[in-house]
């Protein structure tokens, strides 16, 4: 089987990429879930992303060396098939000899897998890879050779045999060695673009190049040297030497090319003083008790159980839609399509989507496809089923060895990988063949229901629980690797692919009491603000009033910019939503979380709903774009009580008129622009009624501050927020946005 598959990144070391980084240096504190991805990779194009990776050069050798050993592995595992079989007479010998090659070449996982990883972990990688290649090389080239000694036919495939069995034996303990050495190689943020890379050449390119070789290399030998051609010319015979002297070619430059493979850092030397059987314990403990790993293992395993499925009935499948082996190709060619395309492409799509989101996404996408093929009536409906099977798939695929490498720690990477290389192959073998024989057995039943003839057959019966048992693998694995619990998946999904993912909100605990007075012009904010911050304070609580913009130094230059008509230039309506937000932050930072974890009560003359109304409906920005800004800004947090005082434009304003001051720039617009603005605030409080209370603005003072001040004291007794007091109660009280919330566009 072609052993190289993706690059696992993680950890770069900067002096690999001396000359030729382009300047990006490599991160290593990533947020959870967003290995392989930063702004500047979510920036570049595909085309110039690739670049970028290749620019790396350990990365790029090794890629160019492993893109040569991979086609000599798929040649020839083609070549040592054929080649056993061409060496005896008779089918059922030969049947028995093509598939005594393959299924030894799966064996040696079964067996001795479990301990491949603790190798990687424990020995030089480089030098692991090296001693591999150059038995490989031997072993490879040992086949022919021992055809050519005149060895019986019968020999020579029992020579193949046990000379596949033992690359195989020795491939175990290079794939760990090689998957954990990568990810040093590459920066985290383009550990994406180099896992399609290797991913696209290994499952795409170098299979299909093999296969065209293999197909045409019988013509071209005999166009060379005519219809004699000698025994080591036979194009098995060179498959197999072509193989040889990849594997030989790979050694020499991870030896003499690529050194940094050899770099092992601190925490990984700690490792190599236990024993083996200690390190072997500890990794799988390690795999058992880290839910990240765990939903990967697990994801993992269900895809590949559910895609074992679709391959092993999808003969069956084929018959019970009345085609034949045409369309069983046809089929098997749709998933290969649907993989690239979501190798290729699914990064571009789902953009900056939590990877650990979207694996979990990619299985249930995947599995639910498996399950729409139990019910496809027409080729057609099946063969889209298949590449939507092959595209979840292949996302699933990307993202979880992204994650793998981005997230697992250098010293226990060769064991998780060890153990996903093990599980998915006996999971895979396990499924065709439990699928292959299920369907046979199980054969086809035509049901009558009212006076409709179905068919339901064993293959569909299956389809449909191996889709059921992915989709809940699928789940399982985000449930346990979610990196945003509570953000609504669905509207983050769809804001990641419009570019504007959602946002958790920002882990801190409030001990306090967060009031917002919002409305229009005028409407008796600062008035009502400022007679509740008293009641308060008569109480002894501790109470910040404060206001937006311009709450602090860099707030009261920003009100200036935005408001004052002294300042000629007016900013444009983004520049002004910008402004606003930028206020915001520095705002929500320095001044109103610091107050809520110390367990003030903090008042605030005007907060979000005034970006959306004003900023949104008022000049009429996308209110979504205006809100995701906010949540932005303010790290999701929201208000735990908005007092929405509602005016008619024409009283407020002249209120304000009667002051007597020159109107700023937003009071001097047309009553049409406050009108809209009224009208957002009372939406926006109709969407959230719970959080909001509206009160009509143009009653008297003392009774809305009677109100006011009513449903104050219900919060403050609800949250028991600290009266007077500079240090925060112990126990945290949740004052944070509520997740659902944060889709602010929904209510709007
Ligand atoms: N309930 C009320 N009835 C009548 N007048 C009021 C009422 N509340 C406040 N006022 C008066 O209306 C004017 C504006 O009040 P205030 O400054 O509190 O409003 P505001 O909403 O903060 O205004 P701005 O939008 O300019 O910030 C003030 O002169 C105030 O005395
Ligand atoms: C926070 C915020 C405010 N505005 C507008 C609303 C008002 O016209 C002014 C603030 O003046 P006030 O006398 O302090 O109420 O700014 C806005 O347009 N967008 C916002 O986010």
């Amino acid at each position: 089987m072609p052993s190289d598959g993706p690059a696992r990144g993680g950890t770069a070391i900067e002096s690999q990429f001396n000359g030729e980084s382009s300047g990006v240096s490599p991160s290593t504190d990533q947020p959870a879930g967003t290995a392989g991805r930063s702004g500047s990779q979510a920036d570049l194009s595909g085309y110039s992303a690739i670049r970028s990776v290749l620019r790396i050069r350990p990365f790029r050798r090794l890629w160019i060396v492993l893109g040569v050993a991979s086609f000599g592995d798929w040649f020839g595992l083609l070549a040592t098939s054929v080649f056993a079989a061409a060496q005896v007479e008779g089918n059922t010998a030969k049947g028995a000899a093509f598939g005594g090659v393959i299924a030894v070449r799966l064996l040696p996982a079964l067996l001795l897998g479990p301990v491949a990883g603790v190798f990687a972990d424990r020995f030089d990688r480089r030098w692991t890879m090296v001693i591999s290649d150059v038995l490989r090389f031997v072993l490879f080239a040992s086949i022919p050779l021992y055809a050519l000694s005149g060895a019986s036919g019968a020999r020579v495939v029992s020579w193949a045999v046990i000379a596949t069995f033992l690359i195989e034996t020795v491939t175990l303990l290079w794939i760990p060695a090689k998957e954990a050495a990568v990810p040093n190689l590459i920066p985290r943020a383009r550990l994406e673009t180099a896992n399609q890379l290797t991913l696209i050449t290994t499952y795409g390119i170098t299979p299909v190049l093999a296969a065209v070789v293999a197909a045409s290399l019988d013509g071209i030998v005999r166009a060379a040297v005519g219809d004699n051609a000698p025994n080591w010319a036979e194009p098995a015979q060179l498959a197999l030497w072509f193989n040889a002297f990849s594997r030989l070619a790979t050694a020499l430059v991870v030896a003499l090319g690529i050194k940094e493979i050899s770099q092992v850092r601190d925490g990984a030397r700690e490792h190599t003083e236990q024993s083996m059987l200690r390190q072997f314990v500890e990794g799988w403990r390690f795999i058992g008790k880290t839910p990240l790993v765990r939903g990967l293992v697990l994801g993992i395993f269900g895809a590949f159980a559910s895609g074992g499925i679709v391959i092993g009935t999808g003969r069956f499948f084929a018959d019970s839609l009345g085609a034949g082996d045409a369309a069983f190709s046809l089929l098997f060619g749709a998933i290969f399509v649907g993989l690239a395309v979501g190798i290729g492409l699914g990064p571009m799509i789902v953009r900056d989507l939590s990877r650990r989101r979207w694996f979990g996404m990619s299985i249930v996408l995947a599995s639910a496809s498996v399950m729409t093929l139990a019910f496809a009536i027409h080729l057609s409906m099946a063969l889209v089923g298949a590449v939507l099977v092959g595209a979840g798939a292949g996302m699933a695929f990307l993202a979880g060895t992204t994650l793998l490498g981005g997230e697992v720690a250098d010293e226990v990477r060769g064991r998780v990988f060890a153990v996903v290389q093990i599980g998915t192959r006996m999971v895979l073998i396990l499924a065709i063949a439990l699928g292959s024989l299920l369907a046979g057995v199980g054969g086809s039943r035509m049901l009558t229901i009212a006076d409709l003839g179905i068919s339901v057959s064993a293959t569909r019966l299956l389809l449909l629980a191996a889709g059921a048992a992915g989709i809940f693998a699928g789940i399982s694995a985000f449930g346990q690797m979610d990196d945003k619990k509570g953000v609504p998946v669905l509207a983050d999904l769809w804001g990641s692919i419009r570019g504007r993912p959602l946002m958790p909100a920002e882990r801190f605990v409030s001990a306090g009491l967060f009031v917002v007075f919002e409305g229009g012009e005028g409407a008796g904010k600062s008035t009502q603000l400022a007679g509740l911050a008293e009641r308060l304070r008569d109480e002894g609580r501790d109470v910040v009033v404060t206001r937006e913009p311009g709450a602090t130094g860099i707030g009261e230059r920003i009100r200036s910019l935005v408001l004052d008509t002294a300042v000629d230039e007016a900013p444009s309506p983004r520049a002004e939503a910008l402004l606003y937000a930028a206020d915001r932050a520095h705002h929500v930072a320095t001044v109103v979380r610091p107050a809520l974890v110390r367990g003030a009560v903090v008042i605030s003359d005007r907060y979000v709903d005034s970006s959306l109304a004003y900023q949104g409906a008022g000049r009429t920005l996308p209110v979504d774009e205006v809100s995701w800004l906010s949540s932005w800004a303010t790290g999701g947090l929201k208000p735990d009580l908005v007092v929405l005082l509602d005016v008619d434009p024409g009283t407020g304003l002249s209120r304000v008129a009667a002051r007597n001051q020159a109107a700023d720039r937003l009071e001097a617009e047309s009553v049409a622009f406050h009108e809209r603005v009224r009208y957002a605030f009372l939406d926006l409080a109709a969407a959230d009624p719970k959080r909001y209370l509206v009160l009509d603005a143009a009653r008297p003072a003392d009774e809305i501050a009677e109100r006011v001040a009513r449903r104050v004291k219900d919060l403050l007794g609800a949250s028991g927020a600290n009266p007077g007091s500079a240090n925060g109660p112990d126990i945290p009280v949740q004052s944070e946005l509520s997740p659902t919330e944060l889709v602010t566009t929904e209510r709007t």
